[in-house]
């Protein structure tokens, strides 16, 4: 019988410029499950999801996923959407979306009009991203998750510049990629809107 995919860290260490920011990390999610890394300033939120990425190297420990397909990295089989959008200003909200899709593994199993209607933003898809608002930047950065379909969201801060509706909207695509056996992880100071279990690192 197929295990449902899990996540798991087990005494994960982390040290970023010579300081230890923490250590004995442990933490599971399992398919359908939402993580909120919770913590002070500092703590290592951010940190804990660029090592999940593989952006960073732990400096101990071992963060895997077992249950998935076995010959992918954790990073691979991952969304990473950090603080910045990373998008291009010069191009246009169709090509940044396309740009991201290629980058991220072979053209878009969605199309670019869906994603971005799903993320409210249909209306400004021959736009220079360069034009978009805080909220609908972080939309865009929002439809990659939706153009390439990947287990693992790795999020931080997501809702960030997302007005009500924004932040009710996202609660929702959230909703559906755990209902279809996705993992979420998001450092937060907030709620996000759907169930969670607390990672919380530090005192
Ligand atoms: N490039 C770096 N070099 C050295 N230290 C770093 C670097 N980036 C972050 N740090 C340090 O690592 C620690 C954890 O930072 P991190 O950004 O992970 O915290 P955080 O919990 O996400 O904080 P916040 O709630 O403020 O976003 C902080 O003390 C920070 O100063």
């Amino acid at each position: 019988m197929q295990l449902a995919p899990r996540l798991f860290g087990h005494d994960v260490r982390c040290v970023r410029g010579g300081r230890e920011v923490f250590a004995g990390l442990a933490f599971e999610a399992v398919a359908g499950e939402a993580l909120a890394v919770t913590g002070h300033n500092g703590a290592g939120k951010t940190s804990l999801l660029r090592l999940i990425a593989g952006l960073l190297l732990p400096a101990g420990g071992t963060i895997a996923i077992e249950g998935s397909e076995a010959e992918l990295t954790v990073p691979e089989q991952a969304h990473y959407l950090g603080h910045r959008d990373a998008l291009k200003p010069a191009l246009s909200v169709r090509e940044n979306l396309a740009f991201w899709a290629d980058f991220l593994g072979g053209g878009t199993t969605r199309p670019i009009p869906d994603c971005l209607a799903a993320v409210g933003i249909a209306h400004a898809i021959d736009l220079p991203a360069g034009y978009l608002s805080a909220g609908q930047r972080r939309r865009l950065s929002l439809a990659r998750l939706l153009a390439v379909p990947r287990l693992l969201w790795l999020l931080d801060e997501p809702t960030a510049a997302l007005d009500v509706a924004g932040q009710a909207m996202f609660a929702g695509l959230m909703r559906e990629h755990l209902a279809g056996g996705g993992l979420i992880v998001a450092a937060t100071h907030g709620p996000l809107g759907i169930d969670t279990r607390e990672l919380r690192i530090g005192a």
